[in-house]
């Protein structure tokens, strides 16, 4: 956990506004931003959610908690502490500017921006294939969503370490439930878990057509939204303008090509194309596919639910035209 200086450093520190940040901006990017910067932003975004005075959070043990949680990162290419405050900030942004806080309740929304920080704690830049075929522990602790649970273990370990428990005033029965969606919400970041519910968020999509007070009632609904944002603001780089999807596109090629590398030299596995050096060059056409099987179902469901979101499938769409460019 991170040291008490650290911590005593960061609660003095004056916290701007969520606009001076742009945190609720669908577009945010993070890359004028230093790593003090990104710490007074997650402050910034529980004081803005109500979640320090209603759920009577001590300060200081929350700067603490938030500077372990940082430090629980690898210093990986992509899946870092700045993808995990990406995340989050991106959860920020679509609950506010949709007003689906009024749906999901502050307890649901302290779990989903809790969640969000935590997705990926202490992730290798390895993936779960990764994990079974070089039969890690982790693989052997986990055989499903090998690093999903992991992340969630961690993200327990934390929660749970004295000086960071933020969650201690809660009730037992709100920690019970804090706890669930946070499980729920964490294990939903595996692509695996994505694919077997977006036909069922499609359909009640169709459906619906968008998020009426009622789901407010309905956990189902809930529970199936909740799952959905996550994988929307895990992938949300995507729906950023072209500049800073480009920018992560390499970050995330140089992390799906080391583990190329290592399934070669230490698995003498031929690696799946988007994480095979060789194919460097296909590239953009593997994120034109990417895009049409993986991302566009989501966010199109997602801009049918909330035209606030259309922004996000606009930008997707002009994304793809430019890899599309780019692929010929
Ligand atoms: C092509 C590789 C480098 C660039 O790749 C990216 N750059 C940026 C983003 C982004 C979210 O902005 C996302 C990607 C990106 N991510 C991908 C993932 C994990 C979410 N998968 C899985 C593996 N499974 C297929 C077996 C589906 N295929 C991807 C892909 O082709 N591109
Ligand atoms: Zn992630």
């Amino acid at each position: 956990s991170a040291s008490l200086d650290d911590a005593q450093r960061l609660r003095t520190l004056r916290i701007p506004s969520s606009a001076h940040f742009s945190l609720h901006e669908l577009a945010f990017d993070d890359i004028e931003m230093t790593d003090d910067d990104t710490l007074r932003a997650c402050l910034r975004m529980f004081l803005d959610l109500d979640f320090v005075e209603r759920f009577h959070i001590d300060y200081s043990v929350l700067c603490r908690w938030l500077l372990s949680v940082k430090k629980n990162y690898r210093n990986v290419t992509y899946h870092n502490w700045r993808h995990a405050f990406n995340v989050a900030q991106m959860m920020f942004a679509i609950l506010t500017e949709t007003q689906w806080w009024k749906i999901f309740g502050e307890l649901e929304c302290l779990a989903l921006i809790i969640g969000c920080l935590c997705h990926d704690l202490d992730h290798r830049g390895t993936n779960n294939s990764f994990q079974i075929k070089a039969s890690s522990p982790l693989a052997q602790l986990y055989s499903t969503s090998t690093m999903e649970h992991h992340h969630f273990d961690q993200c327990l370990m934390i929660l749970n370490s004295p000086g960071n428990q933020i969650l201690l005033n809660l009730s037992s029965d709100d920690y019970e439930k804090v706890v669930k969606v946070l499980e729920d919400a964490i294990l939903s970041t595996d692509l695996a878990v994505y694919f077997s519910k977006r036909k069922a968020f499609i359909e009640l999509v169709s459906d619906e057509r968008q998020v009426s007070p009622s789901w407010g009632e309905c956990e189902d609904r809930r529970g199936l939204l909740r799952a959905m944002l996550m994988t929307a603001c895990d992938l949300a780089a995507i729906t950023k303008p072209w500049p800073v999807e480009r920018r992560v596109a390499a970050l995330v090629a140089g992390e799906f090509f080391r583990q190329g590398d290592l399934e070669r030299q230490n698995l003498n596995l031929t690696p799946i194309d988007i994480m095979n050096r060789d194919k460097e060059d296909e590239l953009p056409a593997m994120q034109v596919k990417f895009i049409d099987t993986i991302c566009l179902p989501i966010y199109e469901a997602f801009a049918v639910l909330s035209p606030a979101l259309q922004p996000m499938l606009d930008r997707v769409k002009s994304n793809r035209a430019h890899w599309i460019d780019l692929a010929n």
